[in-house]
């Protein structure tokens, strides 16, 4: 079935109690995260510990996705050997090239065959975090048919290409927009970067009406409280609704006189505006809003 990713809630792989209610925050999808969020020295306990919650927690609606180490390190390998083996919906391989993303696909051939899971049921989600990744993201989402998401990774990213990180964005506007159009290209979901000032409401509301106009499709969270926020902003407005809803009736009446456009309050509606309809009445539908 078709759902939605709005939110992707990260949260510490070495954290026991945020592990524990990570199924009952309303996150579309929560990130158990073994890399950046957990320390050296707590790499090993982490992997045990979210390998635990796995097999033990009740996610709820949420989906699972473990953002492993990067393959380069000691712990990436060990990190998919051990989450694959207790079958998360999803891996996120940081850093990501068409390498990795191939190796990962194939280790999860085996350790599915293993294991007697289903061929291809452990997806993947590629994060975009350095210049190279983004000047590859089209043939680094063409690398595995696993893949179902990529998430645009702005901390690493700016650091990589040495430019700074603001409150307002501009230094990735082209970022977004080429993570959004590679993804709508593959039919995967575009998620954004997370916004890290968590008192900045005005910011944060801000910060994801550009990403979701540039056509990204949903945003990584890093405190629950950001949550309703983002939701709030991925949900069609009422109006937006009644609108879609009238073109579709329009269309039903055109469709009878044998018109292929035709007008609404003036305007003229052909086949982009009505699958523009469409997409509304099935993100509002998704979100229960109709
Ligand atoms: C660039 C990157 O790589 S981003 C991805 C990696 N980063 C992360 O995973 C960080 C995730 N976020 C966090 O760890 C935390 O939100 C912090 C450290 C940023 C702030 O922590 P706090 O100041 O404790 O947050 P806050 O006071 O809002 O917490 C309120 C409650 O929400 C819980 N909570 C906070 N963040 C999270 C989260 N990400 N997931 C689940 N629960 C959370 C807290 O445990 C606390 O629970 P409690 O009331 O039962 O004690
Ligand atoms: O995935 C993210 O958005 C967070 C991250 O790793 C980064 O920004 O480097
Ligand atoms: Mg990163």
């Amino acid at each position: 079935m078709e759902r939605l990713r709005r939110t992707m809630l990260f949260m510490p792989g070495n954290n026991p109690s945020m592990l524990q209610n990570a199924g009952i925050l309303g996150a579309d999808s929560v990130i158990l995260d073994l890399e950046d969020a957990v320390s050296l020295t707590e790499k090993d306990s982490a992997r045990i510990l979210v390998r635990n919650a796995i097999k033990s927690v009740n996610f709820y609606n949420s989906e699972v996705v473990v953002r492993i180490n990067p393959l380069g390190t000691e712990f990436g390998y060990e990190d998919l050997d051990v989450i694959g083996r207790v079958k998360p919906d999803a891996i996120m391989v940081p850093k990501a090239t068409e390498a990795d993303i191939k190796s990962v696909s194939e280790k999860l051939d085996k350790i599915e065959e293993e294991e007697g899971f289903e061929k291809g049921s452990i997806k993947l989600f590629a994060l975009i975090e350095s210049a190279y990744g983004l000047e590859n993201v089209y043939s680094i989402l063409q690398s595995s048919d696993r893949i179902i998401g990529m998430l645009l990774g702005a901390e690493d990213l700016t650091a990589d290409l040495g430019i700074k990180r603001t409150r307002e964005g501009e230094e990735i506007f082209y970022a977004r927009s080429r993570v959004a159009t590679a993804c709508k290209a593959c039919k995967v979901a575009a998620i954004d970067t997370p916004f890290a000032d968590m008192e900045d409401m005005e910011g944060f509301i801000k910060d994801i009406t550009r990403a979701k106009s540039l056509g990204m499709t949903g945003k990584a969270a890093i405190n629950p409280r950001q949550i309703d926020t983002i939701h709030g902003v991925y949900a069609p407005t009422e109006a937006e609704i009644r609108y879609a809803q009238r073109v579709m009736e329009a269309q039903e009446e055109a469709k009878r006189e044998g018109k292929g456009v035709f007008s609404l309050d003036g305007k003229m509606v052909d086949a982009p505006i009505i699958a523009r309809a469409q997409t509304t009445l099935n993100t509002a539908r998704l979100a229960g809003l109709i």
